[in-house]
């Protein structure tokens, strides 16, 4: 395809993004089915403009004014001249149609606007939740419209930091800041694509896992529990459980549960990769006995709870579009409910860490104040203190203090990672 088609597809795109309101992979995907001629760069091309699009959807007017949007998109962050952009829609029949001298003007406009406009890229309703935990809402708004890197965790069970380093340097891998054993490929610039990690010979023996730096520091909130009964309640597809099965470096146990049993099913599979072999994963349908067994005997029980996402807004922009105050509202009851359920794991003297991918007091600070109401027997840990004893991060890295009731907050602003808050509670003996 060329420009013109490029072009035209992406309009499609987010036309059906603003009509349906469905993840934006869905959109892509319909696409893509109708579009059997596009090759892997076509759809990397209207993939990357429309994550790009809606990361800068307000400010850059593509939610009321598409063609000028995609314009601002392309002359104003990928850094197209004029005439490559006027004639890609002008060119019959595949581009979107010539653009007028006023749609050019206001093309222009672009940087301008993306500069004093940033506050417009983030969900009206969720602004006044954004000022109540930053005291630099524009900078963390504006962090959050940029691309993310991709992070991967070396996987000590099958290799280590200098020859996974050395294997993956071709593809821009260099130690990530802060945890000790995160790699960081550089943003891809606008039109180039991210790189392919899966395809690599390292990623194939499992000597990394993909894994934002922040959710490995997550995943290190259980501190030095060398040896210890881990049950991940809300373990997902494992990522943050296979952290914590390398870093006891497989002695112990690490129990991996969730409520759902498709989003497990992954997890088999990237243990065997991982070289994991203290990983037990507890199906909800056919294990909640061996759950139960467990009631009340775990050194540490990990939750890391459904949320809103919006520390992951800067990777799956579309979501901060698609959040609604409603949904809002329904993950804080399902967090409250999900600290109840995995509290009950805990023994007497054990920890309790609550994970959100998630910046929002009131997915986290408020949800810790209920339950320590509901269950006054916890007491408050220092999570940074903790990351820290665990080895994982290194020597002389900096992390951001917790605030006043206990949380520790990583966001892309103030870590350079995706946003994150750790709480980490220890059951009174
Ligand atoms: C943020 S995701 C987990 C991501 C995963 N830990 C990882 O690192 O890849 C939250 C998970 O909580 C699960 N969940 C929601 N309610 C739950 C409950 N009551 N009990 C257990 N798991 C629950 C969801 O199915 C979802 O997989």
């Amino acid at each position: 395809m060329r420009d013109a088609g490029r072009i035209a597809a992406a309009l499609d795109v987010l036309a059906q993004f603003e009509a349906r309101r469905v993840p934006i992979k869905v959109c892509l995907a319909d696409w893509a089915r109708g579009a059997r001629y596009a090759g892997a760069k076509d759809r990397a091309f209207i993939g990357g403009v429309v994550h790009d699009a809606l990361r800068y959807r307000r400010s850059l007017e593509l939610d009321t004014r598409p063609r000028i949007g995609i314009g601002r998109v392309l002359m104003t962050l990928w850094g197209w001249p004029e005439a490559r952009l006027v004639e890609a829609f002008a060119e019959t029949p595949h581009g979107p149609g010539a653009l007028s001298a006023e749609e050019i003007d206001a093309i222009a406009e672009g940087a301008t606007l993306a500069a004093r406009d940033v506050r417009r890229d983030w969900p009206e309703f969720a602004l006044p939740l954004l000022e109540r935990v930053n005291d630099n809402p524009t900078a963390e708004i504006e962090a959050n419209r940029a691309r993310a890197p991709v992070d991967l965790r070396v996987n000590t069970l099958r290799s280590d930091l200098p020859r996974t380093e050395k294997a993956l340097r071709g593809e821009g891998a260099v130690p990530a800041p802060l945890a000790a054993l995160a790699l960081r490929c550089a943003v891809p610039a606008a039109e180039r694509r991210g790189p392919a990690i899966e395809i690599t010979p390292a990623f194939q023996k499992g000597w990394v896992e993909i894994q934002d730096e922040g959710s490995q520091l997550a995943a290190l909130a259980m501190g030095d529990l060398a040896g210890g009964q881990i049950l991940d309640f809300c373990a997902g597809a494992g990522g943050k459980t296979l952290a914590m099965a390398a870093h006891l470096d497989n002695r112990g146990q690490v129990f991996a549960y969730d409520i759902d049993a498709r989003r497990l099913a992954p997890l088999y599979d990237r243990a065997r990769r991982a070289g994991v072999r203290n990983v037990q994963v507890l199906s909800p349908t056919s294990d909640a006995a061996r759950l139960g067994d467990l009631t009340g005997k775990m050194d540490g029980v990990f939750v890391d709870a459904p949320c809103s996402g919006a520390g992951t807004w800067r990777r799956r922009p579309d979501t901060k579009w698609r959040l609604t105050p409603d949904q809002l509202a329904t993950r804080q009851e399902e967090q409250d409910r999900v600290l109840d359920q995995a509290e009950a794991f805990v023994r007497p003297g054990g920890i309790l860490v609550y994970v959100t991918c998630s910046i929002f007091a009131e997915e986290n600070e408020d949800r810790i104040a209920a339950f320590l109401d509901r269950h006054p027997t916890y007491d408050i840990e220092d999570p940074g203190a903790a990351i820290t004893a665990s080895g994982g991060v290194h020597a002389g890295a900096v992390l951001p203090p917790a605030d006043g009731r206990g949380t520790l907050r990583l966001s892309p602003a103030k870590t350079a990672t995706d946003g994150f808050a750790i709480t980490r509670l220890r059951r009174r003996g």
